[in-house]
Parts: C-alpha cells; structure tokens; sequence
C-alpha cells in the first residue's frame, strides 16, 4: 500500500470551500493570503520600480490541461523569464492559468475598490536565481512571481482564440492537448505594461504557499462574451454529473478576498 497521504479534494463551494480550506492547508489561514481588493486610495507610489523585463519567445511548446480546477498552459521553455520592476531576481514562466465566473459580472480574484472583473489571467513565474526548481520555489517566500490581468467582456481578443480553439480537447477533466503553434503569451496582456500594483501575497488556492508577488496589471483586458463562454465550457470532472445527468461545468473557480493584515499594495504609477 503506498505511504504517500491522500491528496485532500477541495473546491470552490460547500463543505471544501474556501472557508474549510484552512482545515487541511493550514497555511491558507496565513496573514498574507491572496486574493485581496485592491483600495485605490490607499495605495502607494513607489518610484524606485525599474521597467518590467518580460521576455518570452513564441517558439515554446506547451501543453494545456484542465486540472478540474482551472485549464493550465503549462510552459517548459527557459527562454520565457520576467526580471525588473518591483523583482530583485529573474524568474522563469511556469504555466497560466485564469479564474472566471458563471456570468460576466463576476470572476477575478483580486478586486478594485471592490470591483469585481469577469476573469483574471495569471501568468506564474518562479525565481531561477535562488531555486534549483519550481516545486522548491512554489513553497518559499519570494519564490513565485505571478502577472495579473483583469478580463471584461467586450471586444474580441484574437489572441485568446489559440488557446480556446483548444478547449475542446480539454473539456473533461485530466483532458490535455498539446499546443505547439506559435503562440506568445505575452499577446496576452495588456498594452501598457508599466502601470501596475503590486504586493506579497500567496498562492489563491491550496496549499496556498505565502510565496508569491503580485504584479498586477492597471489596464484591463477586454475579451468577447462569446469567449468567456468558452471559459465556461470545461467540465469539472468526468465522473461527477448533476441529477439530471447533464456536466457539471466549471465556474466561479475565484477565491474570496482576504485580509490585507497591514500590508501595503505599491503603485508604479502616480
Ligand atoms: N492561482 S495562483 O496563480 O496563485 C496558483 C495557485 C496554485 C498553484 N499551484 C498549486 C500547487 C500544487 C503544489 C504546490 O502548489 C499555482 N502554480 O503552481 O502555478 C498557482
Ligand atoms: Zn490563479
């Protein structure tokens, strides 16, 4: 029989909701526990920031899964590193990720004077200067840096169709496909990229490792309704179905916002 412990099921709703996650991940009761709302007024200008340093090629091969909690592009190039502004070292592109809602009204993680946005794009880097890999970096302070953008509903984004035109290979749980197209992340984000907030924080789901900065986007990406549909088209697991038999899609995949504790969120614009 192996040793290894059970990995715990968690989720986003009911007795494995957020408010038990505490309960097997201890640290997820932490003092700098992520996402939070982001008080424009209380906010802090710092401008010591160098520019951000985002290199990523387009040549990457990656994979994208749906991990029953969210679709992963997971990244295996180490030619995708972000450096500069509020970081001290260079740190390598993981995976990203996004969380959204069950309508356009509701999905981010993070809020802006209690805004709420229609999805969050994270784009999860780790610190190849102080560790030998990312699983050692998820779990250590300073560890994971993480490139925030907010989504609305709006225009379409032509970008984000490389990686939707791949959800349907991904619907079920577990499901992977391997993306090998030319396809840069980067066109993910927004057009200004020197205005930005950031702050400590911690990994949004369990084990919640308070290991990670935030780099989090000012602009806010616009993507059509039609496309955050698609978002909603994932399956949470193969097996699972509602009494009427139909999937159970995955939405609302958002963790509530946390205590700040007394930290300050920095501003690199005035
Ligand atoms: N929403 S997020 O960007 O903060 C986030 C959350 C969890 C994990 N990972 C969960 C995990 C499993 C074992 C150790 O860690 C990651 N990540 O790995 O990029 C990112
Ligand atoms: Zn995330």
């Amino acid at each position: 029989k192996s040793h290894e412990s059970k990995p715990v099921a968690w989720g986003y709703e009911g007795d494995i909701g957020p408010c038990n996650w505490h309960k097997y991940f201890p640290k997820a009761g932490g003092k700098r526990q992520s996402p939070i709302d982001i008080d424009t007024s209380a906010t802090q200008y710092d401008g010591s920031f160098k520019p951000l340093r985002i290199h990523y090629d387009s040549h990457m091969c990656s994979s994208l899964t749906n991990n029953g909690h969210t679709f992963c592009m997971s990244v295996n190039s180490d030619q995708c590193n972000l450096s500069g502004g509020p970081l001290e070292d260079k740190y390598r592109l993981l995976q990203f990720h996004c969380h959204w809602g069950s309508d356009d009204t509701k999905g981010s993680e993070h809020t802006v004077d209690g805004h709420q946005y229609a999805a969050e794009l994270h784009l999860v880097h780790w610190n190849t200067d102080k560790f030998k890999s990312a699983d050692e970096a998820i779990e250590k302070n300073q560890g994971i840096a993480v490139l925030t953008a907010f989504i609305k509903a709006g225009k379409e984004h032509r970008g984000w169709n490389h990686v939707l035109s791949h959800f349907k290979d991904i619907k079920k749980v577990q499901g992977t496909s391997t993306v090998n197209e030319d396809f840069n992340p980067k066109c993910l984000l927004p057009e200004n990229q020197t205005d930005y907030w950031t702050y400590e924080g911690s990994l949004t789901t369990p084990p919640c490792h308070e290991s990670v900065r935030f780099i989090i986007f000012k602009e806010v990406v616009e993507v059509s309704s039609e496309q955050l549909a698609q978002f909603r088209s994932l399956c949470v697991c193969s097996s699972r179905k509602r009494d009427t038999g139909e999937d159970e899609h995955l939405v609302d995949n958002f963790r509530p916002i946390q205590p700040l504790n007394g930290r300050v969120v920095k501003a690199s614009f005035q």
